[in-house]
Protein backbone atom coordinates (compact mmCIF):
# COMPACT_ATOMS: atom_id res chain seq x y z
CA UNK A 1 0.00 0.00 0.00
CA UNK A 2 1.54 3.68 -1.07
CA UNK A 3 2.03 5.56 1.82
CA UNK A 4 0.61 8.85 2.51
CA UNK A 5 2.77 11.86 2.67
CA UNK A 6 3.26 13.22 6.15
CA UNK A 7 5.45 16.08 6.03
CA UNK A 8 6.63 17.77 2.96
CA UNK A 9 9.19 20.28 3.14
CA UNK A 10 10.54 22.17 0.38
CA UNK A 11 13.43 24.45 0.03
CA UNK A 12 13.90 25.21 3.82
CA UNK A 13 16.11 28.26 4.80
CA UNK A 14 17.02 29.18 8.28
CA UNK A 15 19.85 30.85 9.18
CA UNK A 16 20.43 31.58 13.15
CA UNK A 17 20.30 35.38 14.46
CA UNK A 18 23.82 36.78 14.39
CA UNK A 19 25.33 33.92 12.29
CA UNK A 20 26.75 33.97 9.19
CA UNK A 21 26.46 30.56 7.81
CA UNK A 22 22.86 29.30 7.20
CA UNK A 23 21.98 26.47 9.31
CA UNK A 24 19.38 24.97 6.63
CA UNK A 25 20.14 25.82 3.36
CA UNK A 26 17.37 24.74 0.54
CA UNK A 27 16.34 21.35 2.84
CA UNK A 28 13.60 19.45 0.84
CA UNK A 29 12.08 15.98 1.75
CA UNK A 30 8.88 14.51 2.44
CA UNK A 31 8.25 11.85 4.96
CA UNK A 32 5.84 9.37 4.31
CA UNK A 33 3.16 8.20 6.91
CA UNK A 34 3.88 5.22 9.07
CA UNK A 35 7.69 5.33 8.17
CA UNK A 36 10.95 4.77 10.78
CA UNK A 37 13.16 7.50 9.20
CA UNK A 38 17.01 8.18 10.42
CA UNK A 39 18.48 11.90 9.80
CA UNK A 40 21.74 11.22 10.01
CA UNK A 41 24.78 14.01 9.54
CA UNK A 42 27.74 15.12 10.68
CA UNK A 43 27.85 17.76 13.79
CA UNK A 44 26.11 21.42 12.42
CA UNK A 45 24.50 19.69 9.80
CA UNK A 46 20.93 21.27 10.31
CA UNK A 47 19.16 18.19 11.91
CA UNK A 48 18.01 19.98 15.68
CA UNK A 49 17.50 22.75 13.64
CA UNK A 50 15.44 21.21 10.90
CA UNK A 51 13.66 19.25 14.05
CA UNK A 52 12.97 22.87 15.78
CA UNK A 53 11.12 23.95 12.41
CA UNK A 54 8.85 20.99 11.92
CA UNK A 55 7.94 21.14 15.39
CA UNK A 56 6.82 24.94 14.52
CA UNK A 57 9.04 26.33 17.35
CA UNK A 58 11.23 27.55 14.46
CA UNK A 59 9.82 29.37 11.31
CA UNK A 60 12.37 29.21 8.39
CA UNK A 61 12.79 32.70 6.58
CA UNK A 62 12.37 30.45 3.30
CA UNK A 63 10.74 27.68 1.86
CA UNK A 64 7.72 25.61 2.70
CA UNK A 65 6.51 23.35 5.49
CA UNK A 66 3.36 21.35 5.07
CA UNK A 67 1.83 18.79 7.56
CA UNK A 68 -0.68 16.01 6.01
CA UNK A 69 -1.08 18.15 3.02
CA UNK A 70 -1.57 21.90 5.12
CA UNK A 71 0.89 24.47 4.95
CA UNK A 72 1.99 25.38 8.58
CA UNK A 73 0.43 28.33 9.80
CA UNK A 74 2.04 30.26 12.49
CA UNK A 75 -0.86 31.50 15.07
CA UNK A 76 -0.80 30.28 18.59
CA UNK A 77 -4.11 28.26 17.90
CA UNK A 78 -2.54 26.42 14.98
CA UNK A 79 0.88 25.92 16.49
CA UNK A 80 -0.90 24.06 19.57
CA UNK A 81 -2.60 22.09 17.31
CA UNK A 82 0.37 21.13 15.68
CA UNK A 83 2.42 20.36 18.63
CA UNK A 84 0.08 17.93 19.71
CA UNK A 85 0.50 16.01 16.57
CA UNK A 86 4.26 16.44 15.88
CA UNK A 87 5.55 15.49 19.09
CA UNK A 88 9.59 16.59 19.89
CA UNK A 89 11.73 14.88 22.04
CA UNK A 90 14.77 16.86 22.51
CA UNK A 91 18.56 15.65 22.77
CA UNK A 92 18.58 16.99 26.59
CA UNK A 93 15.35 16.11 28.72
CA UNK A 94 16.53 19.19 31.00
CA UNK A 95 15.24 21.68 28.50
CA UNK A 96 11.73 19.80 28.26
CA UNK A 97 10.97 18.76 31.65
CA UNK A 98 9.67 21.53 34.47
CA UNK A 99 7.13 20.51 36.17
CA UNK A 100 7.58 19.37 39.71
CA UNK A 101 6.66 15.78 39.86
CA UNK A 102 6.69 13.08 37.14
CA UNK A 103 2.99 12.47 37.04
CA UNK A 104 2.26 16.13 36.67
CA UNK A 105 4.94 16.90 34.06
CA UNK A 106 3.25 13.82 32.08
CA UNK A 107 -0.25 15.36 32.14
CA UNK A 108 0.73 19.09 32.24
CA UNK A 109 0.56 18.35 27.71
CA UNK A 110 -2.85 16.77 27.52
CA UNK A 111 -4.48 19.19 30.13
CA UNK A 112 -3.14 22.07 27.99
CA UNK A 113 -4.53 20.82 24.71
CA UNK A 114 -8.19 20.72 27.13
CA UNK A 115 -8.65 17.46 28.40
CA UNK A 116 -10.90 17.20 31.46
CA UNK A 117 -9.10 16.17 34.77
CA UNK A 118 -10.13 11.95 34.77
CA UNK A 119 -9.36 12.05 30.69
CA UNK A 120 -5.77 13.25 31.58
CA UNK A 121 -5.97 11.23 35.07
CA UNK A 122 -6.31 7.72 32.84
CA UNK A 123 -4.15 8.77 29.65
CA UNK A 124 -1.39 9.49 31.77
CA UNK A 125 -1.62 6.06 34.36
CA UNK A 126 -1.98 4.58 30.95
CA UNK A 127 1.33 5.85 29.43
CA UNK A 128 3.28 5.38 32.80
CA UNK A 129 2.32 1.64 32.70
CA UNK A 130 3.43 1.15 29.24
CA UNK A 131 6.44 3.17 29.36
CA UNK A 132 7.68 1.39 33.15
CA UNK A 133 7.65 5.15 34.76
CA UNK A 134 5.05 3.84 37.28
CA UNK A 135 7.20 3.48 40.24
CA UNK A 136 8.83 6.58 40.41
CA UNK A 137 5.92 8.70 39.48
CA UNK A 138 5.46 11.06 42.51
CA UNK A 139 9.44 12.05 42.32
CA UNK A 140 10.66 15.27 41.23
CA UNK A 141 11.55 15.95 37.69
CA UNK A 142 15.01 17.49 38.83
CA UNK A 143 15.92 14.19 41.02
CA UNK A 144 15.71 11.57 37.66
CA UNK A 145 18.22 9.13 36.28
CA UNK A 146 19.12 10.78 32.32
CA UNK A 147 17.79 7.28 31.62
CA UNK A 148 14.50 7.73 33.33
CA UNK A 149 14.10 11.99 32.26
CA UNK A 150 14.28 10.29 28.50
CA UNK A 151 11.70 7.96 29.88
CA UNK A 152 9.78 10.75 31.06
CA UNK A 153 10.16 13.22 28.16
CA UNK A 154 8.95 10.66 25.73
CA UNK A 155 5.82 9.93 27.84
CA UNK A 156 5.30 13.60 27.36
CA UNK A 157 4.95 13.06 24.16
CA UNK A 158 2.82 10.03 23.59
CA UNK A 159 0.37 10.71 25.80
CA UNK A 160 -0.72 13.68 23.52
CA UNK A 161 -1.24 10.54 20.74
CA UNK A 162 1.05 12.41 18.32
CA UNK A 163 1.05 11.09 14.30
CA UNK A 164 4.62 12.21 14.36
CA UNK A 165 7.27 11.59 16.92
CA UNK A 166 10.80 13.37 16.55
CA UNK A 167 13.98 12.67 18.35
CA UNK A 168 16.59 13.94 18.93
CA UNK A 169 19.49 11.35 19.20
CA UNK A 170 17.33 9.63 21.80
CA UNK A 171 20.58 7.39 23.09
CA UNK A 172 22.43 10.52 23.70
CA UNK A 173 24.10 9.60 27.45
CA UNK A 174 22.06 6.87 28.08
CA UNK A 175 24.05 3.96 29.45
CA UNK A 176 23.13 0.34 27.21
CA UNK A 177 20.71 -0.89 29.12
CA UNK A 178 18.63 2.98 28.91
CA UNK A 179 19.70 2.74 25.24
CA UNK A 180 17.79 -0.27 24.97
CA UNK A 181 14.67 0.39 27.02
CA UNK A 182 14.47 3.57 24.77
CA UNK A 183 14.89 1.22 21.89
CA UNK A 184 12.23 -0.72 22.39
CA UNK A 185 9.65 2.31 23.00
CA UNK A 186 10.72 3.40 19.82
CA UNK A 187 10.12 -0.18 18.74
CA UNK A 188 6.48 0.58 20.25
CA UNK A 189 5.57 3.62 18.84
CA UNK A 190 6.55 2.59 15.41
CA UNK A 191 4.11 -0.82 15.87
CA UNK A 192 1.56 1.33 16.94
CA UNK A 193 1.62 3.34 13.57
CA UNK A 194 3.49 6.05 14.74
CA UNK A 195 5.57 7.97 12.03
CA UNK A 196 9.32 8.20 14.09
CA UNK A 197 12.18 10.42 12.77
CA UNK A 198 15.23 10.55 14.22
CA UNK A 199 18.69 11.84 14.65
CA UNK A 200 21.46 9.51 15.74
CA UNK A 201 25.56 9.21 14.81
CA UNK A 202 25.09 5.48 15.44
CA UNK A 203 25.27 3.78 11.84
CA UNK A 204 24.82 0.14 13.47
CA UNK A 205 21.37 1.23 15.16
CA UNK A 206 19.63 3.27 12.15
CA UNK A 207 21.16 0.59 9.71
CA UNK A 208 19.07 -2.36 11.37
CA UNK A 209 16.34 -0.13 12.39
CA UNK A 210 15.12 2.37 9.62
CA UNK A 211 12.94 2.31 7.00
CA UNK A 212 14.53 5.28 5.07
CA UNK A 213 18.10 7.12 6.58
CA UNK A 214 17.67 10.66 5.13
CA UNK A 215 21.73 12.01 4.95
CA UNK A 216 21.96 16.00 5.91
CA UNK A 217 25.16 17.65 4.67
CA UNK A 218 25.45 21.51 5.25
CA UNK A 219 21.78 22.04 5.98
CA UNK A 220 20.79 20.43 2.86
CA UNK A 221 20.04 16.54 2.15
CA UNK A 222 22.70 15.07 0.33
CA UNK A 223 21.38 11.47 -0.05
CA UNK A 224 18.32 9.39 1.43
CA UNK A 225 16.91 6.42 0.84
CA UNK A 226 16.88 2.80 1.87
CA UNK A 227 19.69 1.99 4.87
CA UNK A 228 21.25 -0.68 2.33
CA UNK A 229 21.71 2.08 -0.48
CA UNK A 230 22.71 5.09 1.97
CA UNK A 231 25.18 2.82 3.78
CA UNK A 232 26.37 1.71 0.04
CA UNK A 233 27.82 5.30 -0.64
CA UNK A 234 31.07 5.84 0.59
CA UNK A 235 31.64 9.03 -0.41
CA UNK A 236 28.66 10.42 1.39
CA UNK A 237 29.59 8.57 4.42
CA UNK A 238 32.73 10.19 4.34
CA UNK A 239 31.16 13.33 3.90
CA UNK A 240 28.74 13.19 7.12
CA UNK A 241 31.42 12.09 9.23
CA UNK A 242 29.62 8.30 9.16
CA UNK A 243 30.90 5.04 9.62
CA UNK A 244 29.39 2.00 7.60
CA UNK A 245 27.97 -0.31 9.84
CA UNK A 246 29.45 -3.32 10.87
CA UNK A 247 26.99 -5.88 9.61
CA UNK A 248 27.44 -4.36 6.17
CA UNK A 249 31.21 -3.74 6.24
CA UNK A 250 31.39 -7.40 6.85
CA UNK A 251 28.57 -8.26 4.05
CA UNK A 252 30.21 -6.69 1.91
CA UNK A 253 33.76 -7.95 2.58
CA UNK A 254 32.59 -11.47 2.44
CA UNK A 255 31.01 -10.57 -1.44
CA UNK A 256 34.26 -9.08 -2.12
CA UNK A 257 35.52 -12.52 -1.01
CA UNK A 258 33.30 -14.23 -3.16
CA UNK A 259 32.99 -15.84 0.68
CA UNK A 260 29.12 -15.31 -0.54
CA UNK A 261 27.54 -14.58 -2.93
CA UNK A 262 26.77 -10.41 -4.18
CA UNK A 263 22.87 -11.37 -4.92
CA UNK A 264 22.76 -12.56 -1.28
CA UNK A 265 19.55 -9.49 0.24
CA UNK A 266 21.58 -7.13 2.50
CA UNK A 267 21.57 -8.69 5.95
CA UNK A 268 20.23 -5.48 8.41
CA UNK A 269 21.76 -7.36 11.81
CA UNK A 270 23.65 -9.55 12.98
CA UNK A 271 21.54 -12.76 13.06
CA UNK A 272 20.65 -12.16 9.55
CA UNK A 273 23.97 -12.15 8.59
CA UNK A 274 24.82 -15.07 10.86
CA UNK A 275 21.81 -17.02 8.90
CA UNK A 276 23.17 -15.66 5.64
CA UNK A 277 27.05 -17.93 7.02
CA UNK A 278 25.30 -20.71 8.10
CA UNK A 279 23.62 -20.89 4.69
CA UNK A 280 27.09 -21.18 3.13
CA UNK A 281 28.15 -23.98 5.57
CA UNK A 282 25.51 -26.18 5.09
CA UNK A 283 26.37 -25.73 0.96
CA UNK A 284 29.81 -25.49 0.00
CA UNK A 285 29.45 -25.76 -3.08
CA UNK A 286 32.57 -24.83 -5.06
CA UNK A 287 33.74 -26.06 -8.60
CA UNK A 288 31.11 -28.72 -7.67
CA UNK A 289 32.97 -30.26 -4.62
CA UNK A 290 32.24 -29.16 -1.08
CA UNK A 291 34.83 -26.16 -0.18
CA UNK A 292 36.88 -27.65 2.80
CA UNK A 293 37.88 -30.76 1.08
CA UNK A 294 39.58 -28.39 -1.51
CA UNK A 295 40.84 -25.63 -0.30
CA UNK A 296 43.97 -25.04 -0.93
CA UNK A 297 46.04 -21.70 0.24
CA UNK A 298 48.90 -19.99 -0.82
CA UNK A 299 50.69 -16.41 -0.11
CA UNK A 300 52.12 -15.20 -3.54
CA UNK A 301 54.94 -12.48 -2.57
CA UNK A 302 55.11 -9.42 -4.81
CA UNK A 303 58.35 -7.70 -5.12
CA UNK A 304 59.84 -5.12 -7.51
CA UNK A 305 62.77 -7.51 -8.10
CA UNK A 306 66.26 -6.73 -8.63
CA UNK A 307 69.71 -8.52 -10.30
CA UNK A 308 72.06 -8.93 -7.32
CA UNK A 309 71.70 -12.02 -6.44
CA UNK A 310 73.41 -11.30 -3.04
CA UNK A 311 71.10 -8.49 -1.96
CA UNK A 312 68.09 -10.59 -3.28
CA UNK A 313 69.03 -13.68 -1.23
CA UNK A 314 69.28 -11.63 2.09
CA UNK A 315 66.45 -9.43 1.18
CA UNK A 316 63.16 -11.13 -1.21
CA UNK A 317 64.11 -14.56 -0.30
CA UNK A 318 64.43 -14.05 3.50
CA UNK A 319 61.13 -12.59 3.85
CA UNK A 320 59.45 -15.40 1.68
CA UNK A 321 61.49 -17.64 4.12
CA UNK A 322 59.97 -15.71 6.98
CA UNK A 323 56.43 -15.73 5.61
CA UNK A 324 57.00 -19.84 4.74
CA UNK A 325 57.61 -20.32 8.66
CA UNK A 326 54.60 -18.04 9.69
CA UNK A 327 52.11 -19.64 7.65
CA UNK A 328 52.90 -23.37 7.42
CA UNK A 329 49.54 -24.17 6.04
CA UNK A 330 50.13 -22.27 2.75
CA UNK A 331 52.45 -22.57 -0.03
CA UNK A 332 54.30 -19.36 -0.68
CA UNK A 333 54.74 -18.15 -4.72
CA UNK A 334 57.13 -15.43 -5.95
CA UNK A 335 56.62 -12.49 -8.49
CA UNK A 336 58.25 -9.59 -9.34
CA UNK A 337 56.58 -6.64 -10.91
CA UNK A 338 59.61 -5.35 -12.81
CA UNK A 339 59.89 -6.81 -16.24
CA UNK A 340 62.53 -5.32 -17.43
CA UNK A 341 64.83 -7.22 -13.95
CA UNK A 342 63.09 -10.36 -14.86
CA UNK A 343 64.22 -10.41 -18.32
CA UNK A 344 67.57 -9.43 -17.67
CA UNK A 345 67.95 -12.07 -15.05
CA UNK A 346 66.60 -15.01 -17.37
CA UNK A 347 69.00 -14.19 -20.31
CA UNK A 348 72.04 -13.54 -17.83
CA UNK A 349 71.28 -16.68 -15.50
CA UNK A 350 68.49 -18.58 -17.17
CA UNK A 351 66.27 -18.09 -14.18
CA UNK A 352 63.03 -17.42 -14.38
CA UNK A 353 60.79 -15.36 -12.07
CA UNK A 354 57.17 -15.06 -12.57
CA UNK A 355 54.93 -12.26 -13.36
CA UNK A 356 52.45 -11.63 -11.29
CA UNK A 357 49.87 -12.67 -14.06
CA UNK A 358 51.67 -15.75 -14.77
CA UNK A 359 52.10 -16.55 -11.17
CA UNK A 360 48.20 -16.42 -10.66
CA UNK A 361 48.11 -19.13 -13.43
CA UNK A 362 50.60 -20.82 -11.75
CA UNK A 363 48.78 -21.13 -8.48
CA UNK A 364 45.34 -21.74 -10.59
CA UNK A 365 47.11 -24.68 -12.16
CA UNK A 366 48.41 -25.98 -8.87
CA UNK A 367 44.93 -25.93 -7.22
CA UNK A 368 45.73 -23.34 -5.38
CA UNK A 369 41.98 -22.24 -3.95
CA UNK A 370 42.94 -19.02 -1.69
CA UNK A 371 45.34 -16.64 -2.13
CA UNK A 372 46.65 -13.90 -0.11
CA UNK A 373 48.50 -11.75 -1.89
CA UNK A 374 51.60 -9.78 0.18
CA UNK A 375 53.20 -6.76 -1.58
CA UNK A 376 56.64 -6.39 -0.22
CA UNK A 377 56.71 -2.74 -1.67
CA UNK A 378 57.74 -0.09 0.40
CA UNK A 379 54.66 2.22 0.34
CA UNK A 380 50.95 2.36 -1.58
CA UNK A 381 52.52 3.50 -4.81
CA UNK A 382 51.66 3.00 -8.32
CA UNK A 383 53.45 0.19 -8.48
CA UNK A 384 51.24 -1.44 -5.83
CA UNK A 385 48.25 -0.33 -8.04
CA UNK A 386 49.29 -2.30 -10.89
CA UNK A 387 49.99 -4.99 -9.02
CA UNK A 388 46.66 -5.31 -7.62
CA UNK A 389 44.83 -4.78 -10.99
CA UNK A 390 46.72 -7.35 -12.67
CA UNK A 391 46.14 -9.85 -9.95
CA UNK A 392 42.60 -9.08 -9.84
CA UNK A 393 41.77 -10.29 -13.47
CA UNK A 394 42.52 -13.48 -12.51
CA UNK A 395 39.67 -13.17 -9.56
CA UNK A 396 37.61 -15.48 -11.39
CA UNK A 397 39.93 -18.33 -10.96
CA UNK A 398 39.94 -18.22 -7.29
CA UNK A 399 37.89 -18.87 -4.54
CA UNK A 400 39.48 -16.10 -2.49
CA UNK A 401 42.32 -13.25 -3.24
CA UNK A 402 43.00 -11.26 -0.54
CA UNK A 403 45.57 -8.32 -0.37
CA UNK A 404 48.25 -7.68 2.35
CA UNK A 405 49.35 -4.36 2.64
CA UNK A 406 52.73 -2.69 1.87
CA UNK A 407 55.22 -2.05 4.16
CA UNK A 408 54.37 1.80 5.50
CA UNK A 409 50.48 1.39 5.15
CA UNK A 410 49.26 3.30 9.16
CA UNK A 411 50.54 5.05 11.75
CA UNK A 412 51.10 2.11 13.58
CA UNK A 413 53.72 0.61 10.82
CA UNK A 414 55.70 4.15 10.90
CA UNK A 415 56.13 3.38 14.31
CA UNK A 416 57.18 -0.11 14.33
CA UNK A 417 59.23 0.72 11.13
CA UNK A 418 61.05 3.74 13.45
CA UNK A 419 61.85 0.58 15.94
CA UNK A 420 63.20 -1.81 13.63
CA UNK A 421 65.56 1.25 12.06
CA UNK A 422 66.51 2.02 15.35
CA UNK A 423 67.38 -1.44 16.94
CA UNK A 424 68.73 -1.93 13.28
CA UNK A 425 71.68 0.83 13.67
CA UNK A 426 71.48 0.72 17.61
CA UNK A 427 75.90 0.41 17.41
CA UNK A 428 75.72 4.42 16.53
CA UNK A 429 76.67 6.98 18.64
CA UNK A 430 74.00 10.42 19.14
CA UNK A 431 76.51 11.99 16.97
CA UNK A 432 75.87 10.04 13.80
CA UNK A 433 73.92 10.74 11.91
CA UNK A 434 71.81 8.24 10.08
CA UNK A 435 70.51 8.99 6.60
CA UNK A 436 68.80 6.90 4.65
CA UNK A 437 67.71 6.49 0.84
CA UNK A 438 64.05 6.18 0.03
CA UNK A 439 63.25 5.42 -3.73
CA UNK A 440 60.05 8.05 -3.82
CA UNK A 441 56.99 8.65 -6.43
CA UNK A 442 55.25 11.04 -7.80
CA UNK A 443 52.53 9.10 -6.41
CA UNK A 444 50.66 11.18 -3.22
CA UNK A 445 51.51 7.90 -1.32
CA UNK A 446 54.86 9.64 -1.48
CA UNK A 447 53.92 11.95 1.81
CA UNK A 448 54.88 8.26 3.74
CA UNK A 449 58.53 9.57 3.72
CA UNK A 450 58.41 12.86 4.99
CA UNK A 451 55.94 11.56 7.76
CA UNK A 452 57.90 9.20 8.64
CA UNK A 453 60.88 11.30 8.81
CA UNK A 454 59.32 13.12 10.79
CA UNK A 455 58.02 10.29 13.22
CA UNK A 456 61.52 9.91 13.69
CA UNK A 457 62.41 13.16 15.27
CA UNK A 458 59.14 12.71 17.34
CA UNK A 459 60.06 9.39 18.86
CA UNK A 460 63.56 10.81 19.67
CA UNK A 461 65.80 9.99 16.98
CA UNK A 462 66.58 13.67 16.06
CA UNK A 463 69.94 12.23 14.12
CA UNK A 464 67.80 9.74 11.81
CA UNK A 465 67.16 11.57 8.63
CA UNK A 466 65.05 10.10 5.58
CA UNK A 467 64.65 11.21 2.04
CA UNK A 468 64.20 9.96 -1.45
CA UNK A 469 66.32 9.49 -4.96
CA UNK A 470 63.60 10.80 -6.94
CA UNK A 471 60.67 12.91 -4.80
CA UNK A 472 60.37 14.68 -1.64
CA UNK A 473 62.30 14.54 0.74
CA UNK A 474 65.25 15.30 -1.13
CA UNK A 475 68.97 15.43 -1.30
CA UNK A 476 69.02 18.88 -0.80
CA UNK A 477 66.69 19.30 1.73
CA UNK A 478 68.09 16.55 3.91
CA UNK A 479 71.93 18.49 3.17
CA UNK A 480 70.46 21.33 5.18
CA UNK A 481 69.14 19.77 7.78
CA UNK A 482 71.87 17.33 8.11
CA UNK A 483 74.45 20.17 8.56
CA UNK A 484 72.64 21.77 10.92
CA UNK A 485 72.59 18.87 13.46
CA UNK A 486 76.76 18.86 13.25
CA UNK A 487 77.38 14.66 13.02
CA UNK A 488 80.70 13.95 13.50
CA UNK A 489 79.64 11.16 11.03
CA UNK A 490 76.88 10.34 8.13
CA UNK A 491 76.05 6.80 7.93
CA UNK A 492 74.27 6.06 4.81
CA UNK A 493 71.69 3.19 4.18
CA UNK A 494 69.43 2.69 1.67
CA UNK A 495 65.26 2.88 2.77
CA UNK A 496 64.34 -0.06 -0.03
CA UNK A 497 63.46 -3.56 0.54
CA UNK A 498 66.63 -4.36 -1.35
CA UNK A 499 70.31 -2.88 -1.58
CA UNK A 500 70.20 -3.03 -5.32
CA UNK A 501 71.24 -0.65 -8.14
CA UNK A 502 70.13 3.08 -6.05
CA UNK A 503 72.36 1.76 -3.01
CA UNK A 504 75.13 1.51 -5.23
CA UNK A 505 75.28 3.84 -7.32
CA UNK A 506 72.62 6.85 -6.66
CA UNK A 507 74.16 6.34 -3.25
CA UNK A 508 77.16 4.75 -2.56
CA UNK A 509 78.42 5.26 -5.92
CA UNK A 510 81.86 7.89 -7.08
CA UNK A 511 80.37 9.96 -9.09
CA UNK A 512 79.97 13.31 -7.58
CA UNK A 513 75.91 13.09 -7.92
CA UNK A 514 76.12 10.44 -5.48
CA UNK A 515 74.76 10.99 -2.13
CA UNK A 516 78.38 9.47 -0.50
CA UNK A 517 80.10 11.67 -2.78
CA UNK A 518 77.98 15.15 -1.64
CA UNK A 519 78.42 14.56 2.03
CA UNK A 520 82.18 13.74 1.56
CA UNK A 521 82.32 16.93 -0.46
CA UNK A 522 80.77 19.08 2.39
CA UNK A 523 84.06 17.50 5.01
CA UNK A 524 81.57 15.09 6.52
CA UNK A 525 83.08 11.79 7.56
CA UNK A 526 80.35 9.41 5.43
CA UNK A 527 80.44 5.65 5.50
CA UNK A 528 77.63 3.41 3.98
CA UNK A 529 75.63 0.32 4.76
CA UNK A 530 74.86 -1.54 1.97
CA UNK A 531 71.83 -3.30 3.89
CA UNK A 532 68.23 -3.61 2.32
CA UNK A 533 65.40 -3.28 4.35
CA UNK A 534 64.51 -6.96 3.69
CA UNK A 535 67.54 -7.97 6.11
CA UNK A 536 65.82 -6.18 9.06
CA UNK A 537 63.96 -8.45 11.09
CA UNK A 538 61.52 -5.62 12.10
CA UNK A 539 60.62 -5.42 8.72
CA UNK A 540 59.95 -8.82 7.71
CA UNK A 541 57.93 -9.25 10.75
CA UNK A 542 55.85 -6.41 9.81
CA UNK A 543 54.98 -7.86 6.58
CA UNK A 544 54.14 -11.24 8.53
CA UNK A 545 51.48 -8.99 10.47
CA UNK A 546 50.36 -7.47 7.21
CA UNK A 547 50.01 -10.72 5.68
CA UNK A 548 48.48 -12.45 8.78
CA UNK A 549 45.37 -9.20 8.44
CA UNK A 550 44.71 -10.11 4.95
CA UNK A 551 43.82 -13.68 5.81
CA UNK A 552 40.71 -14.98 5.84
N1 LIG B 1 20.80 28.64 18.84
C1 LIG B 1 21.71 28.76 17.86
N2 LIG B 1 22.30 29.95 17.60
C2 LIG B 1 23.18 30.09 16.60
N3 LIG B 1 23.55 29.09 15.78
C3 LIG B 1 23.02 27.87 16.00
C4 LIG B 1 22.08 27.65 17.05
N4 LIG B 1 21.72 26.33 17.01
C5 LIG B 1 22.42 25.79 16.00
N5 LIG B 1 23.19 26.70 15.39
C6 LIG B 1 24.09 26.48 14.23
O1 LIG B 1 23.31 25.97 13.16
C7 LIG B 1 24.02 24.93 12.47
C8 LIG B 1 23.19 23.65 12.48
O2 LIG B 1 23.11 23.19 13.83
P1 LIG B 1 22.18 22.02 14.27
O3 LIG B 1 22.17 21.99 15.77
O4 LIG B 1 20.87 22.12 13.59
O5 LIG B 1 22.98 20.77 13.69
P2 LIG B 1 22.86 19.23 14.06
O6 LIG B 1 23.01 18.50 12.77
O7 LIG B 1 21.65 18.95 14.86
O8 LIG B 1 24.18 19.00 14.93
P3 LIG B 1 24.49 17.90 16.12
O9 LIG B 1 24.72 16.58 15.44
O10 LIG B 1 25.75 18.44 16.70
O11 LIG B 1 23.35 17.90 17.07
C9 LIG B 1 25.37 24.81 13.16
O12 LIG B 1 26.30 25.57 12.44
C10 LIG B 1 25.11 25.43 14.53
O13 LIG B 1 26.29 26.00 15.04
Amino acid sequence: MKKESIIKAQNLCYTYEGEEQPALNGLSLEIKQGKKIAVMGANGSGKSTFFLCLNGILRPQKGTLSFCGTPYSYDKKSLLALRSRVGIVFQDPDNQLFSASVRQEISFGILNLGADNETALRETETIMEELDITEFQDRPTHALSGGQKKQVAIADILVMHPDIVILDEPAAALDPKHTSLVNKIIDRMTDAGITVLLSTHDSDYAFSWADEVILFHQGRVLISGAPEEVFADHTALKAANLFQPAVLAMFESLCRKEIISAKTPVPRNLSELEHIIEGIQRVPVYGGKTMHHIKKKAILAVSFGTSYEDTRKKTIEAIEQTLETHFPEHKIYRAWTSRMIIEKIRKRDGLHIDTVSEAMERMKADGITDVVIQPTHVINGVENDQMKEDAESHRDSFHSISFGAPLLTSESDNETMVKAVASEFSWMSDRDALVLMGHGTTHYANTVYAALDYRFKDMGYKNIFLGTVEAFPSMQSLMRMVKEFQPERVILAPFMIVAGDHARHDMAGDDPDSWYSQFLSEGLKTECVMKGLGEYPGVRELFVTHAEEAVL
